[in-house]
């Protein structure tokens, strides 16, 4: 896959994605019970997060493993970390039976990891931009994904609050970019058509009184795929 392009990821050598269109990929976060599980995913949702940081959306091991035994199997588990040591992270991995692991922590800093302690597991990067950061130097490319969320001091994510989209424009990164931060079903739409990314990744905007909202969650997937790209 050529360098720089592959947010828009290519269906065939022959026909151009551009002329075929393609939908984003959706990543409901924060799923703490099984029926908001289940009903994200009756919705269309393509990947559930599972937050095991500290954060009210946080699950334990066996919450996650409990709900993830409930799920179809063409859907992605992702487990959510900040600053989690490795080997930590593989056990909850194994337990669970996650299929790929997000790092949100202050790993970007020095995203130099192997995959290997991730028994190989695809690994999403976060990256927070915003607030007079721009976007880092591409590291070294270790991860499988880079997830662009709002940079907010002491916070690592589910902030709700969006950054200006227009800096992943045109953005050449090396990897599938997915999109986060303060997205809602009122904003997905727009926010698809400029970046064209991978994915993107919802908390708080489909949240009501800091609960998972099935309405929201299914207005938000109605927006977010309704829009060819
Ligand atoms: O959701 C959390 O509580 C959380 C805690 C720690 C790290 C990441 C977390 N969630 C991630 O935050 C972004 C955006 O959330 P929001 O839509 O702005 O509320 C999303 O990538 C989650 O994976």
């Amino acid at each position: 896959m050529t360098a720089g392009r592959c947010n828009r990821l290519k269906t065939s050598a022959s026909v151009p994605d551009a002329a075929l269109g393609r939908r984003v990929r959706v990543k409901i976060c924060g799923i703490t019970d099984t029926p908001t599980a289940l009903a994200a995913v009756e919705a269309g949702a393509d990947a559930l997060g599972f937050v095991f940081a500290t954060s009210r959306r946080q699950v334990t091991p066996e919450v996650a493993r409990g709900i993830i035994q409930h799920l179809p199997p063409f859907v992605a588990r992702v487990g959510v970390f900040v600053n989690t040591p490795p080997a930590e992270v593989a056990d909850i991995a194994a337990y669970c039976g996650l299929t790929a692991i997000q790092l949100s922590g202050d790993d970007e800093i020095n995203n130099n990891f192997s995959k290997s302690p991730y028994h190989n597991l695809p690994v999403i990067q976060t990256l927070r931009v915003g607030g007079g950061r721009g976007l880092p130097r591409w590291p070294r490319c270790n991860a499988d994904a880079y997830l662009f969320d709002t940079y907010k001091e002491g916070i690592y994510g589910g902030t709700g609050e969006a950054f200006d989209w227009g800096i992943l424009q045109n953005i050449d990164c090396p990897k599938p970019v997915i999109l986060a931060g303060g997205l809602n079903a009122a904003n997905v739409r727009a926010a698809v058509k400029l970046v064209k990314p991978y994915a993107v990744d919802v908390s708080g905007g489909v949240e009501t009184g800091g609960h998972k909202d099935i309405d929201k969650i299914k207005e938000f997937i109605v927006q977010a795929k309704g829009v060819l790209i």
